[in-house]
């Protein structure tokens, strides 16, 4: 018999938790979205449970409507750059993989490509970018854009050349560039570095990145976004593809990119999809889960409380749930949010890591020294332009 299929698992989370009303919680600390210690003591604890990685997502300002209409909501109004807070928590961790947020509508490929290959370096092969396109026009007023540039599926036109001109600066420089001979007084080998070209519909990128290639090769690229060009995107260009929904949207979803993914030539089996689990809440009995879940409740506004989201329960049905949808076929693994974080993360590793391990399903040592080893995905070659 063929061994068990393991989870993979990557927590999905703000500094106040996955869901609008974490931060009222009295377990949460007083100003969630600046205190870092605290949040690092969170990720600590995900190592501890040998989380895959680590994925902050973000929006680059706050939501459209007026300021009344948000004032009860931490997470979309307070939220430090992702990017320069997983590097603190890079250096207060070892193994945990760090996967970023970034716009491809918003930035542009040479910052952003040296933003990562820094991150990748500083964490040792540790950086992931989930690769977005912003929908919000609020978003797109801060960098001074027409809101109209920002439609689907043009805005993931541009992602496709923004990604391909990243990779491409990622590879600027062979694995072994940077000789540093102190005798020759030579730092880099000038055979080895390849300068882009890039004279794109959008973009135009002439020359070398400034940094020795990123010990992954390439960082780990995630991608989300479920529409028709979404989709391509992932099949294209990603290692990571989360697929929301219930057990058969997550299996539909996954079955779509895997076959898209291998009609461009890629083995579907390099492309990991992470079926979403937003708000998860466990504990030792049942009835505790749902004291837990009552209490968290109650702090939402009457009209929520229909649609809180909250997975709640134990070990055993949480890795029920687990064990059903890798063997339907419906995930490689997870992204775990958790509707809060103090308590809720570490009942999660105390309890459904171990039962996991029990079952078979889950590792009990980190197996690589990089994020990309331990999803179990290939380093990519360097790809060098004709
Ligand atoms: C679990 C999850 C996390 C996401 N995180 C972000 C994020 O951090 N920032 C962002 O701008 N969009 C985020 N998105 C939005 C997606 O990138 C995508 O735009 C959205 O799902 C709509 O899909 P589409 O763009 O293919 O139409 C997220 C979506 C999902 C399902």
């Amino acid at each position: 018999m063929s061994a068990k299929k393991q989870a993979r698992l990557v927590a999905i989370t703000h500094s106040t938790g996955s869901h609008l009303r974490g931060w009222r919680h009295p377990n949460t600390p007083a100003r969630p979205a600046t205190d870092v210690k605290a949040f690092i003591e969170v990720v600590q604890e995900l190592e501890r449970g040998l989380f895959d990685a680590l994925f902050l997502s973000e929006t680059t300002g706050t939501m459209p409507g007026p300021a009344e209409a948000h004032q009860h909501d931490s997470m979309v109004n307070e939220s430090l750059d992702p990017t320069l807070l997983l590097s603190a928590i890079a250096s207060a961790t070892r193994h945990i993989g760090l996967i970023t947020t970034a716009s491809t509508s918003l930035t542009q490929p040479y910052s952003l490509a040296r933003l990562l290959a820094s991150l990748d370096h500083l964490s040792g092969g540790r950086a992931g970018w989930n690769v977005v396109t912003s929908r919000f026009e609020t978003e797109a007023r801060n960098f001074g854009l027409d809101a109209q540039l920002l439609r689907a599926p043009e805005r993931y036109d541009v992602a496709a050349e923004f990604v391909d001109v990243v990779k491409g600066l990622w590879d600027s420089f062979d694995d072994d560039a940077f000789v540093h001979d102190r005798e020759k007084g030579q730092v880099f080998d000038p055979v080895r570095v390849q300068p882009l070209d890039h004279r794109g519909r959008r973009f135009r990128v002439s020359g070398s990145l400034d940094i020795a290639r990123p010990p992954q090769g390439h960082p780990i690229i995630l991608q989300a976004g479920m529409s028709e060009a979404g989709r391509e995107l992932t099949a294209r260009e990603a290692d990571l593809a989360l697929a929301s929904g219930g057990g058969w949207h997550a299996r539909e979803a996954r079955e779509d990119v895997r076959r898209r993914a291998a009609a461009h030539g890629r083995d579907p089996d390099t492309l990991v999809v992470l079926a979403v689990f937003p708000s998860v809440l466990v504990a030792d009995t049942r009835a505790e889960a749902e004291a837990q879940l009552r209490e968290f409740t109650a702090l939402l506004h009457p009209a929520e409380r229909q649609q809180h989201g909250i997975l709640a329960g134990t070990a055993a049905d949480i890795a029920d749930i687990i064990e059903d949808w890798l063997d339907g076929d419906a995930a490689d693994g997870f992204a775990v949010g958790f509707p809060y974080l103090q308590g809720p993360v570490a009942a999660f590793t105390r309890l459904v890591v171990p039962e996991l391990q029990r079952r078979g399903r889950f590792r009990t040592a980190y197996a690589g020294a990089t994020l990309r080893e331990n999803l179990g995905l290939p380093r990519p070659a360097r790809r060098v332009p004709e």
